[in-house]
C-alpha cells in the first residue's frame, strides 16, 4: 500500500503560502494520489470551535497554547492519523511549528512547556512508543513582515494575530528559524518574495527532489 504523506506549511501571515495548498492538492491528485486538505487550527467541528475563539478572544499565553494543542489532538486523532493510515498525502495549513513560533517567539511564552505538550499531544498509536508525529516535510515560505503586512493590507478584515505589529511577525520569523535549525532535515524554505509562479516553481521543486511528486 501507498505510504501516506504528512507535508504543512508554515510562516507569517500573508506570507503567501495559503495560496499554493489548492494548487499541490491538484499536482499530487494528478498523479492518482488520494489528497486529505486540512488546517490548523481546526480541521475537525470541535477544532473549528476551538479557532474560532483561540483567533478572536483574548487570552492568556498559557490558556492560547493549550487551547492550540486542544485542537490539534482532535485534529490528529479523527483527520490526521485515518488519513495517513489510507496512504493519503495530507496537506496541512500550519501545525506544531506555529505554535512555537507565535506562541513561543511571538508571545515569549516557556517553549519547554511547549515541549512537553508537543510529546503529550503527538504521541499517537501507530507510532512506537517514544516517537511523535510530525510531517515529514515543512514548507516554511520567508517572507520579510513588512511585505507581508503590505500583501495584507485591504486583503481581509485581520484577526487577532494578523492586526500584531510588524515587531511581533519579527519575532514569529526568528521562531521558525529556530525550529528549522533544530529539524532542518525536515524543512524546505521557500523565498516567498518572488511572483506566485516562482514560488510554485520552488514548491514543486522540493516534493520532487524528495521523490513524492514526479
Ligand atoms: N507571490 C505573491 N506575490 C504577491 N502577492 C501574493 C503572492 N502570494 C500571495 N499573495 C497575496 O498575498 C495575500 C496573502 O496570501 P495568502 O496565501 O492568503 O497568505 P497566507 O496564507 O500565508 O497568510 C493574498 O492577498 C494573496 O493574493
Ligand atoms: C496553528 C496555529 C496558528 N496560529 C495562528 C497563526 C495565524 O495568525 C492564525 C490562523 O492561521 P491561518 O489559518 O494561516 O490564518 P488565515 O486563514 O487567516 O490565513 O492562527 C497560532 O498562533 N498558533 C498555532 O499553533
Amino acid at each position: 500500500m501507498t505510504r501516506g504523506v504528512f507535508i504543512s506549511f508554515e510562516g507569517i501571515d500573508g506570507a503567501g503560502k495559503s495560496s499554493h495548498v489548492g494548487s499541490l492538492a491538484q499536482a499530487f491528485r494528478t498523479q492518482g494520489r488520494q489528497v486529505t486538505v486540512t488546517r490548523e487550527p481546526g480541521g475537525t467541528p470541535l477544532a473549528e470551535k476551538l479557532r474560532a475563539l483561540a483567533l478572536n478572544e483574548a487570552m492568556d499565553p498559557l490558556t492560547e497554547a493549550l487551547v492550540m494543542f486542544a485542537a490539534r489532538r482532535d485534529h490528529l486523532l479523527q483527520v490526521i492519523e485515518p488519513a495517513l493510515a489510507r496512504g493519503d498525502v495530507v496537506l496541512c495549513d500550519r501545525f506544531t511549528d506555529a505554535t512555537f513560533a507565535y506562541q513561543g517567539a511571538g508571545r515569549g511564552f516557556d517553549l519547554d512547556v511547549l515541549h512537553g505538550l508537543e510529546r503529550w499531544v503527538q504521541a499517537v498509536e501507530a507510532l512506537p512508543a517514544g516517537s511523535l508525529r510530525q510531517p515529514d516535510v515543512t514548507l516554511w515560505f520567508d517572507l520579510a513582515p513588512e511585505t507581508a503586512a503590505q500583501r495584507l493590507a485591504g486583503a481581509r478584515v485581520p484577526d487577532k494575530f494578523e492586526s500584531q505589529p510588524v515587531e511581533f511577525f519579527r519575532r514569529v520569523a526568528s521562531g521558525y528559524e529556530a525550529r528549522m535549525q533544530a529539524d532542518p532535515g525536515r524543512f524546505e524554505r521557500i523565498a516567498a518574495d518572488r511572483p506566485r509562479e516562482a514560488v510554485w516553481q520552488s514548491v514543486q521543486a522540493c516534493l520532487e527532489a524528495r521523490g513524492w511528486l514526479k
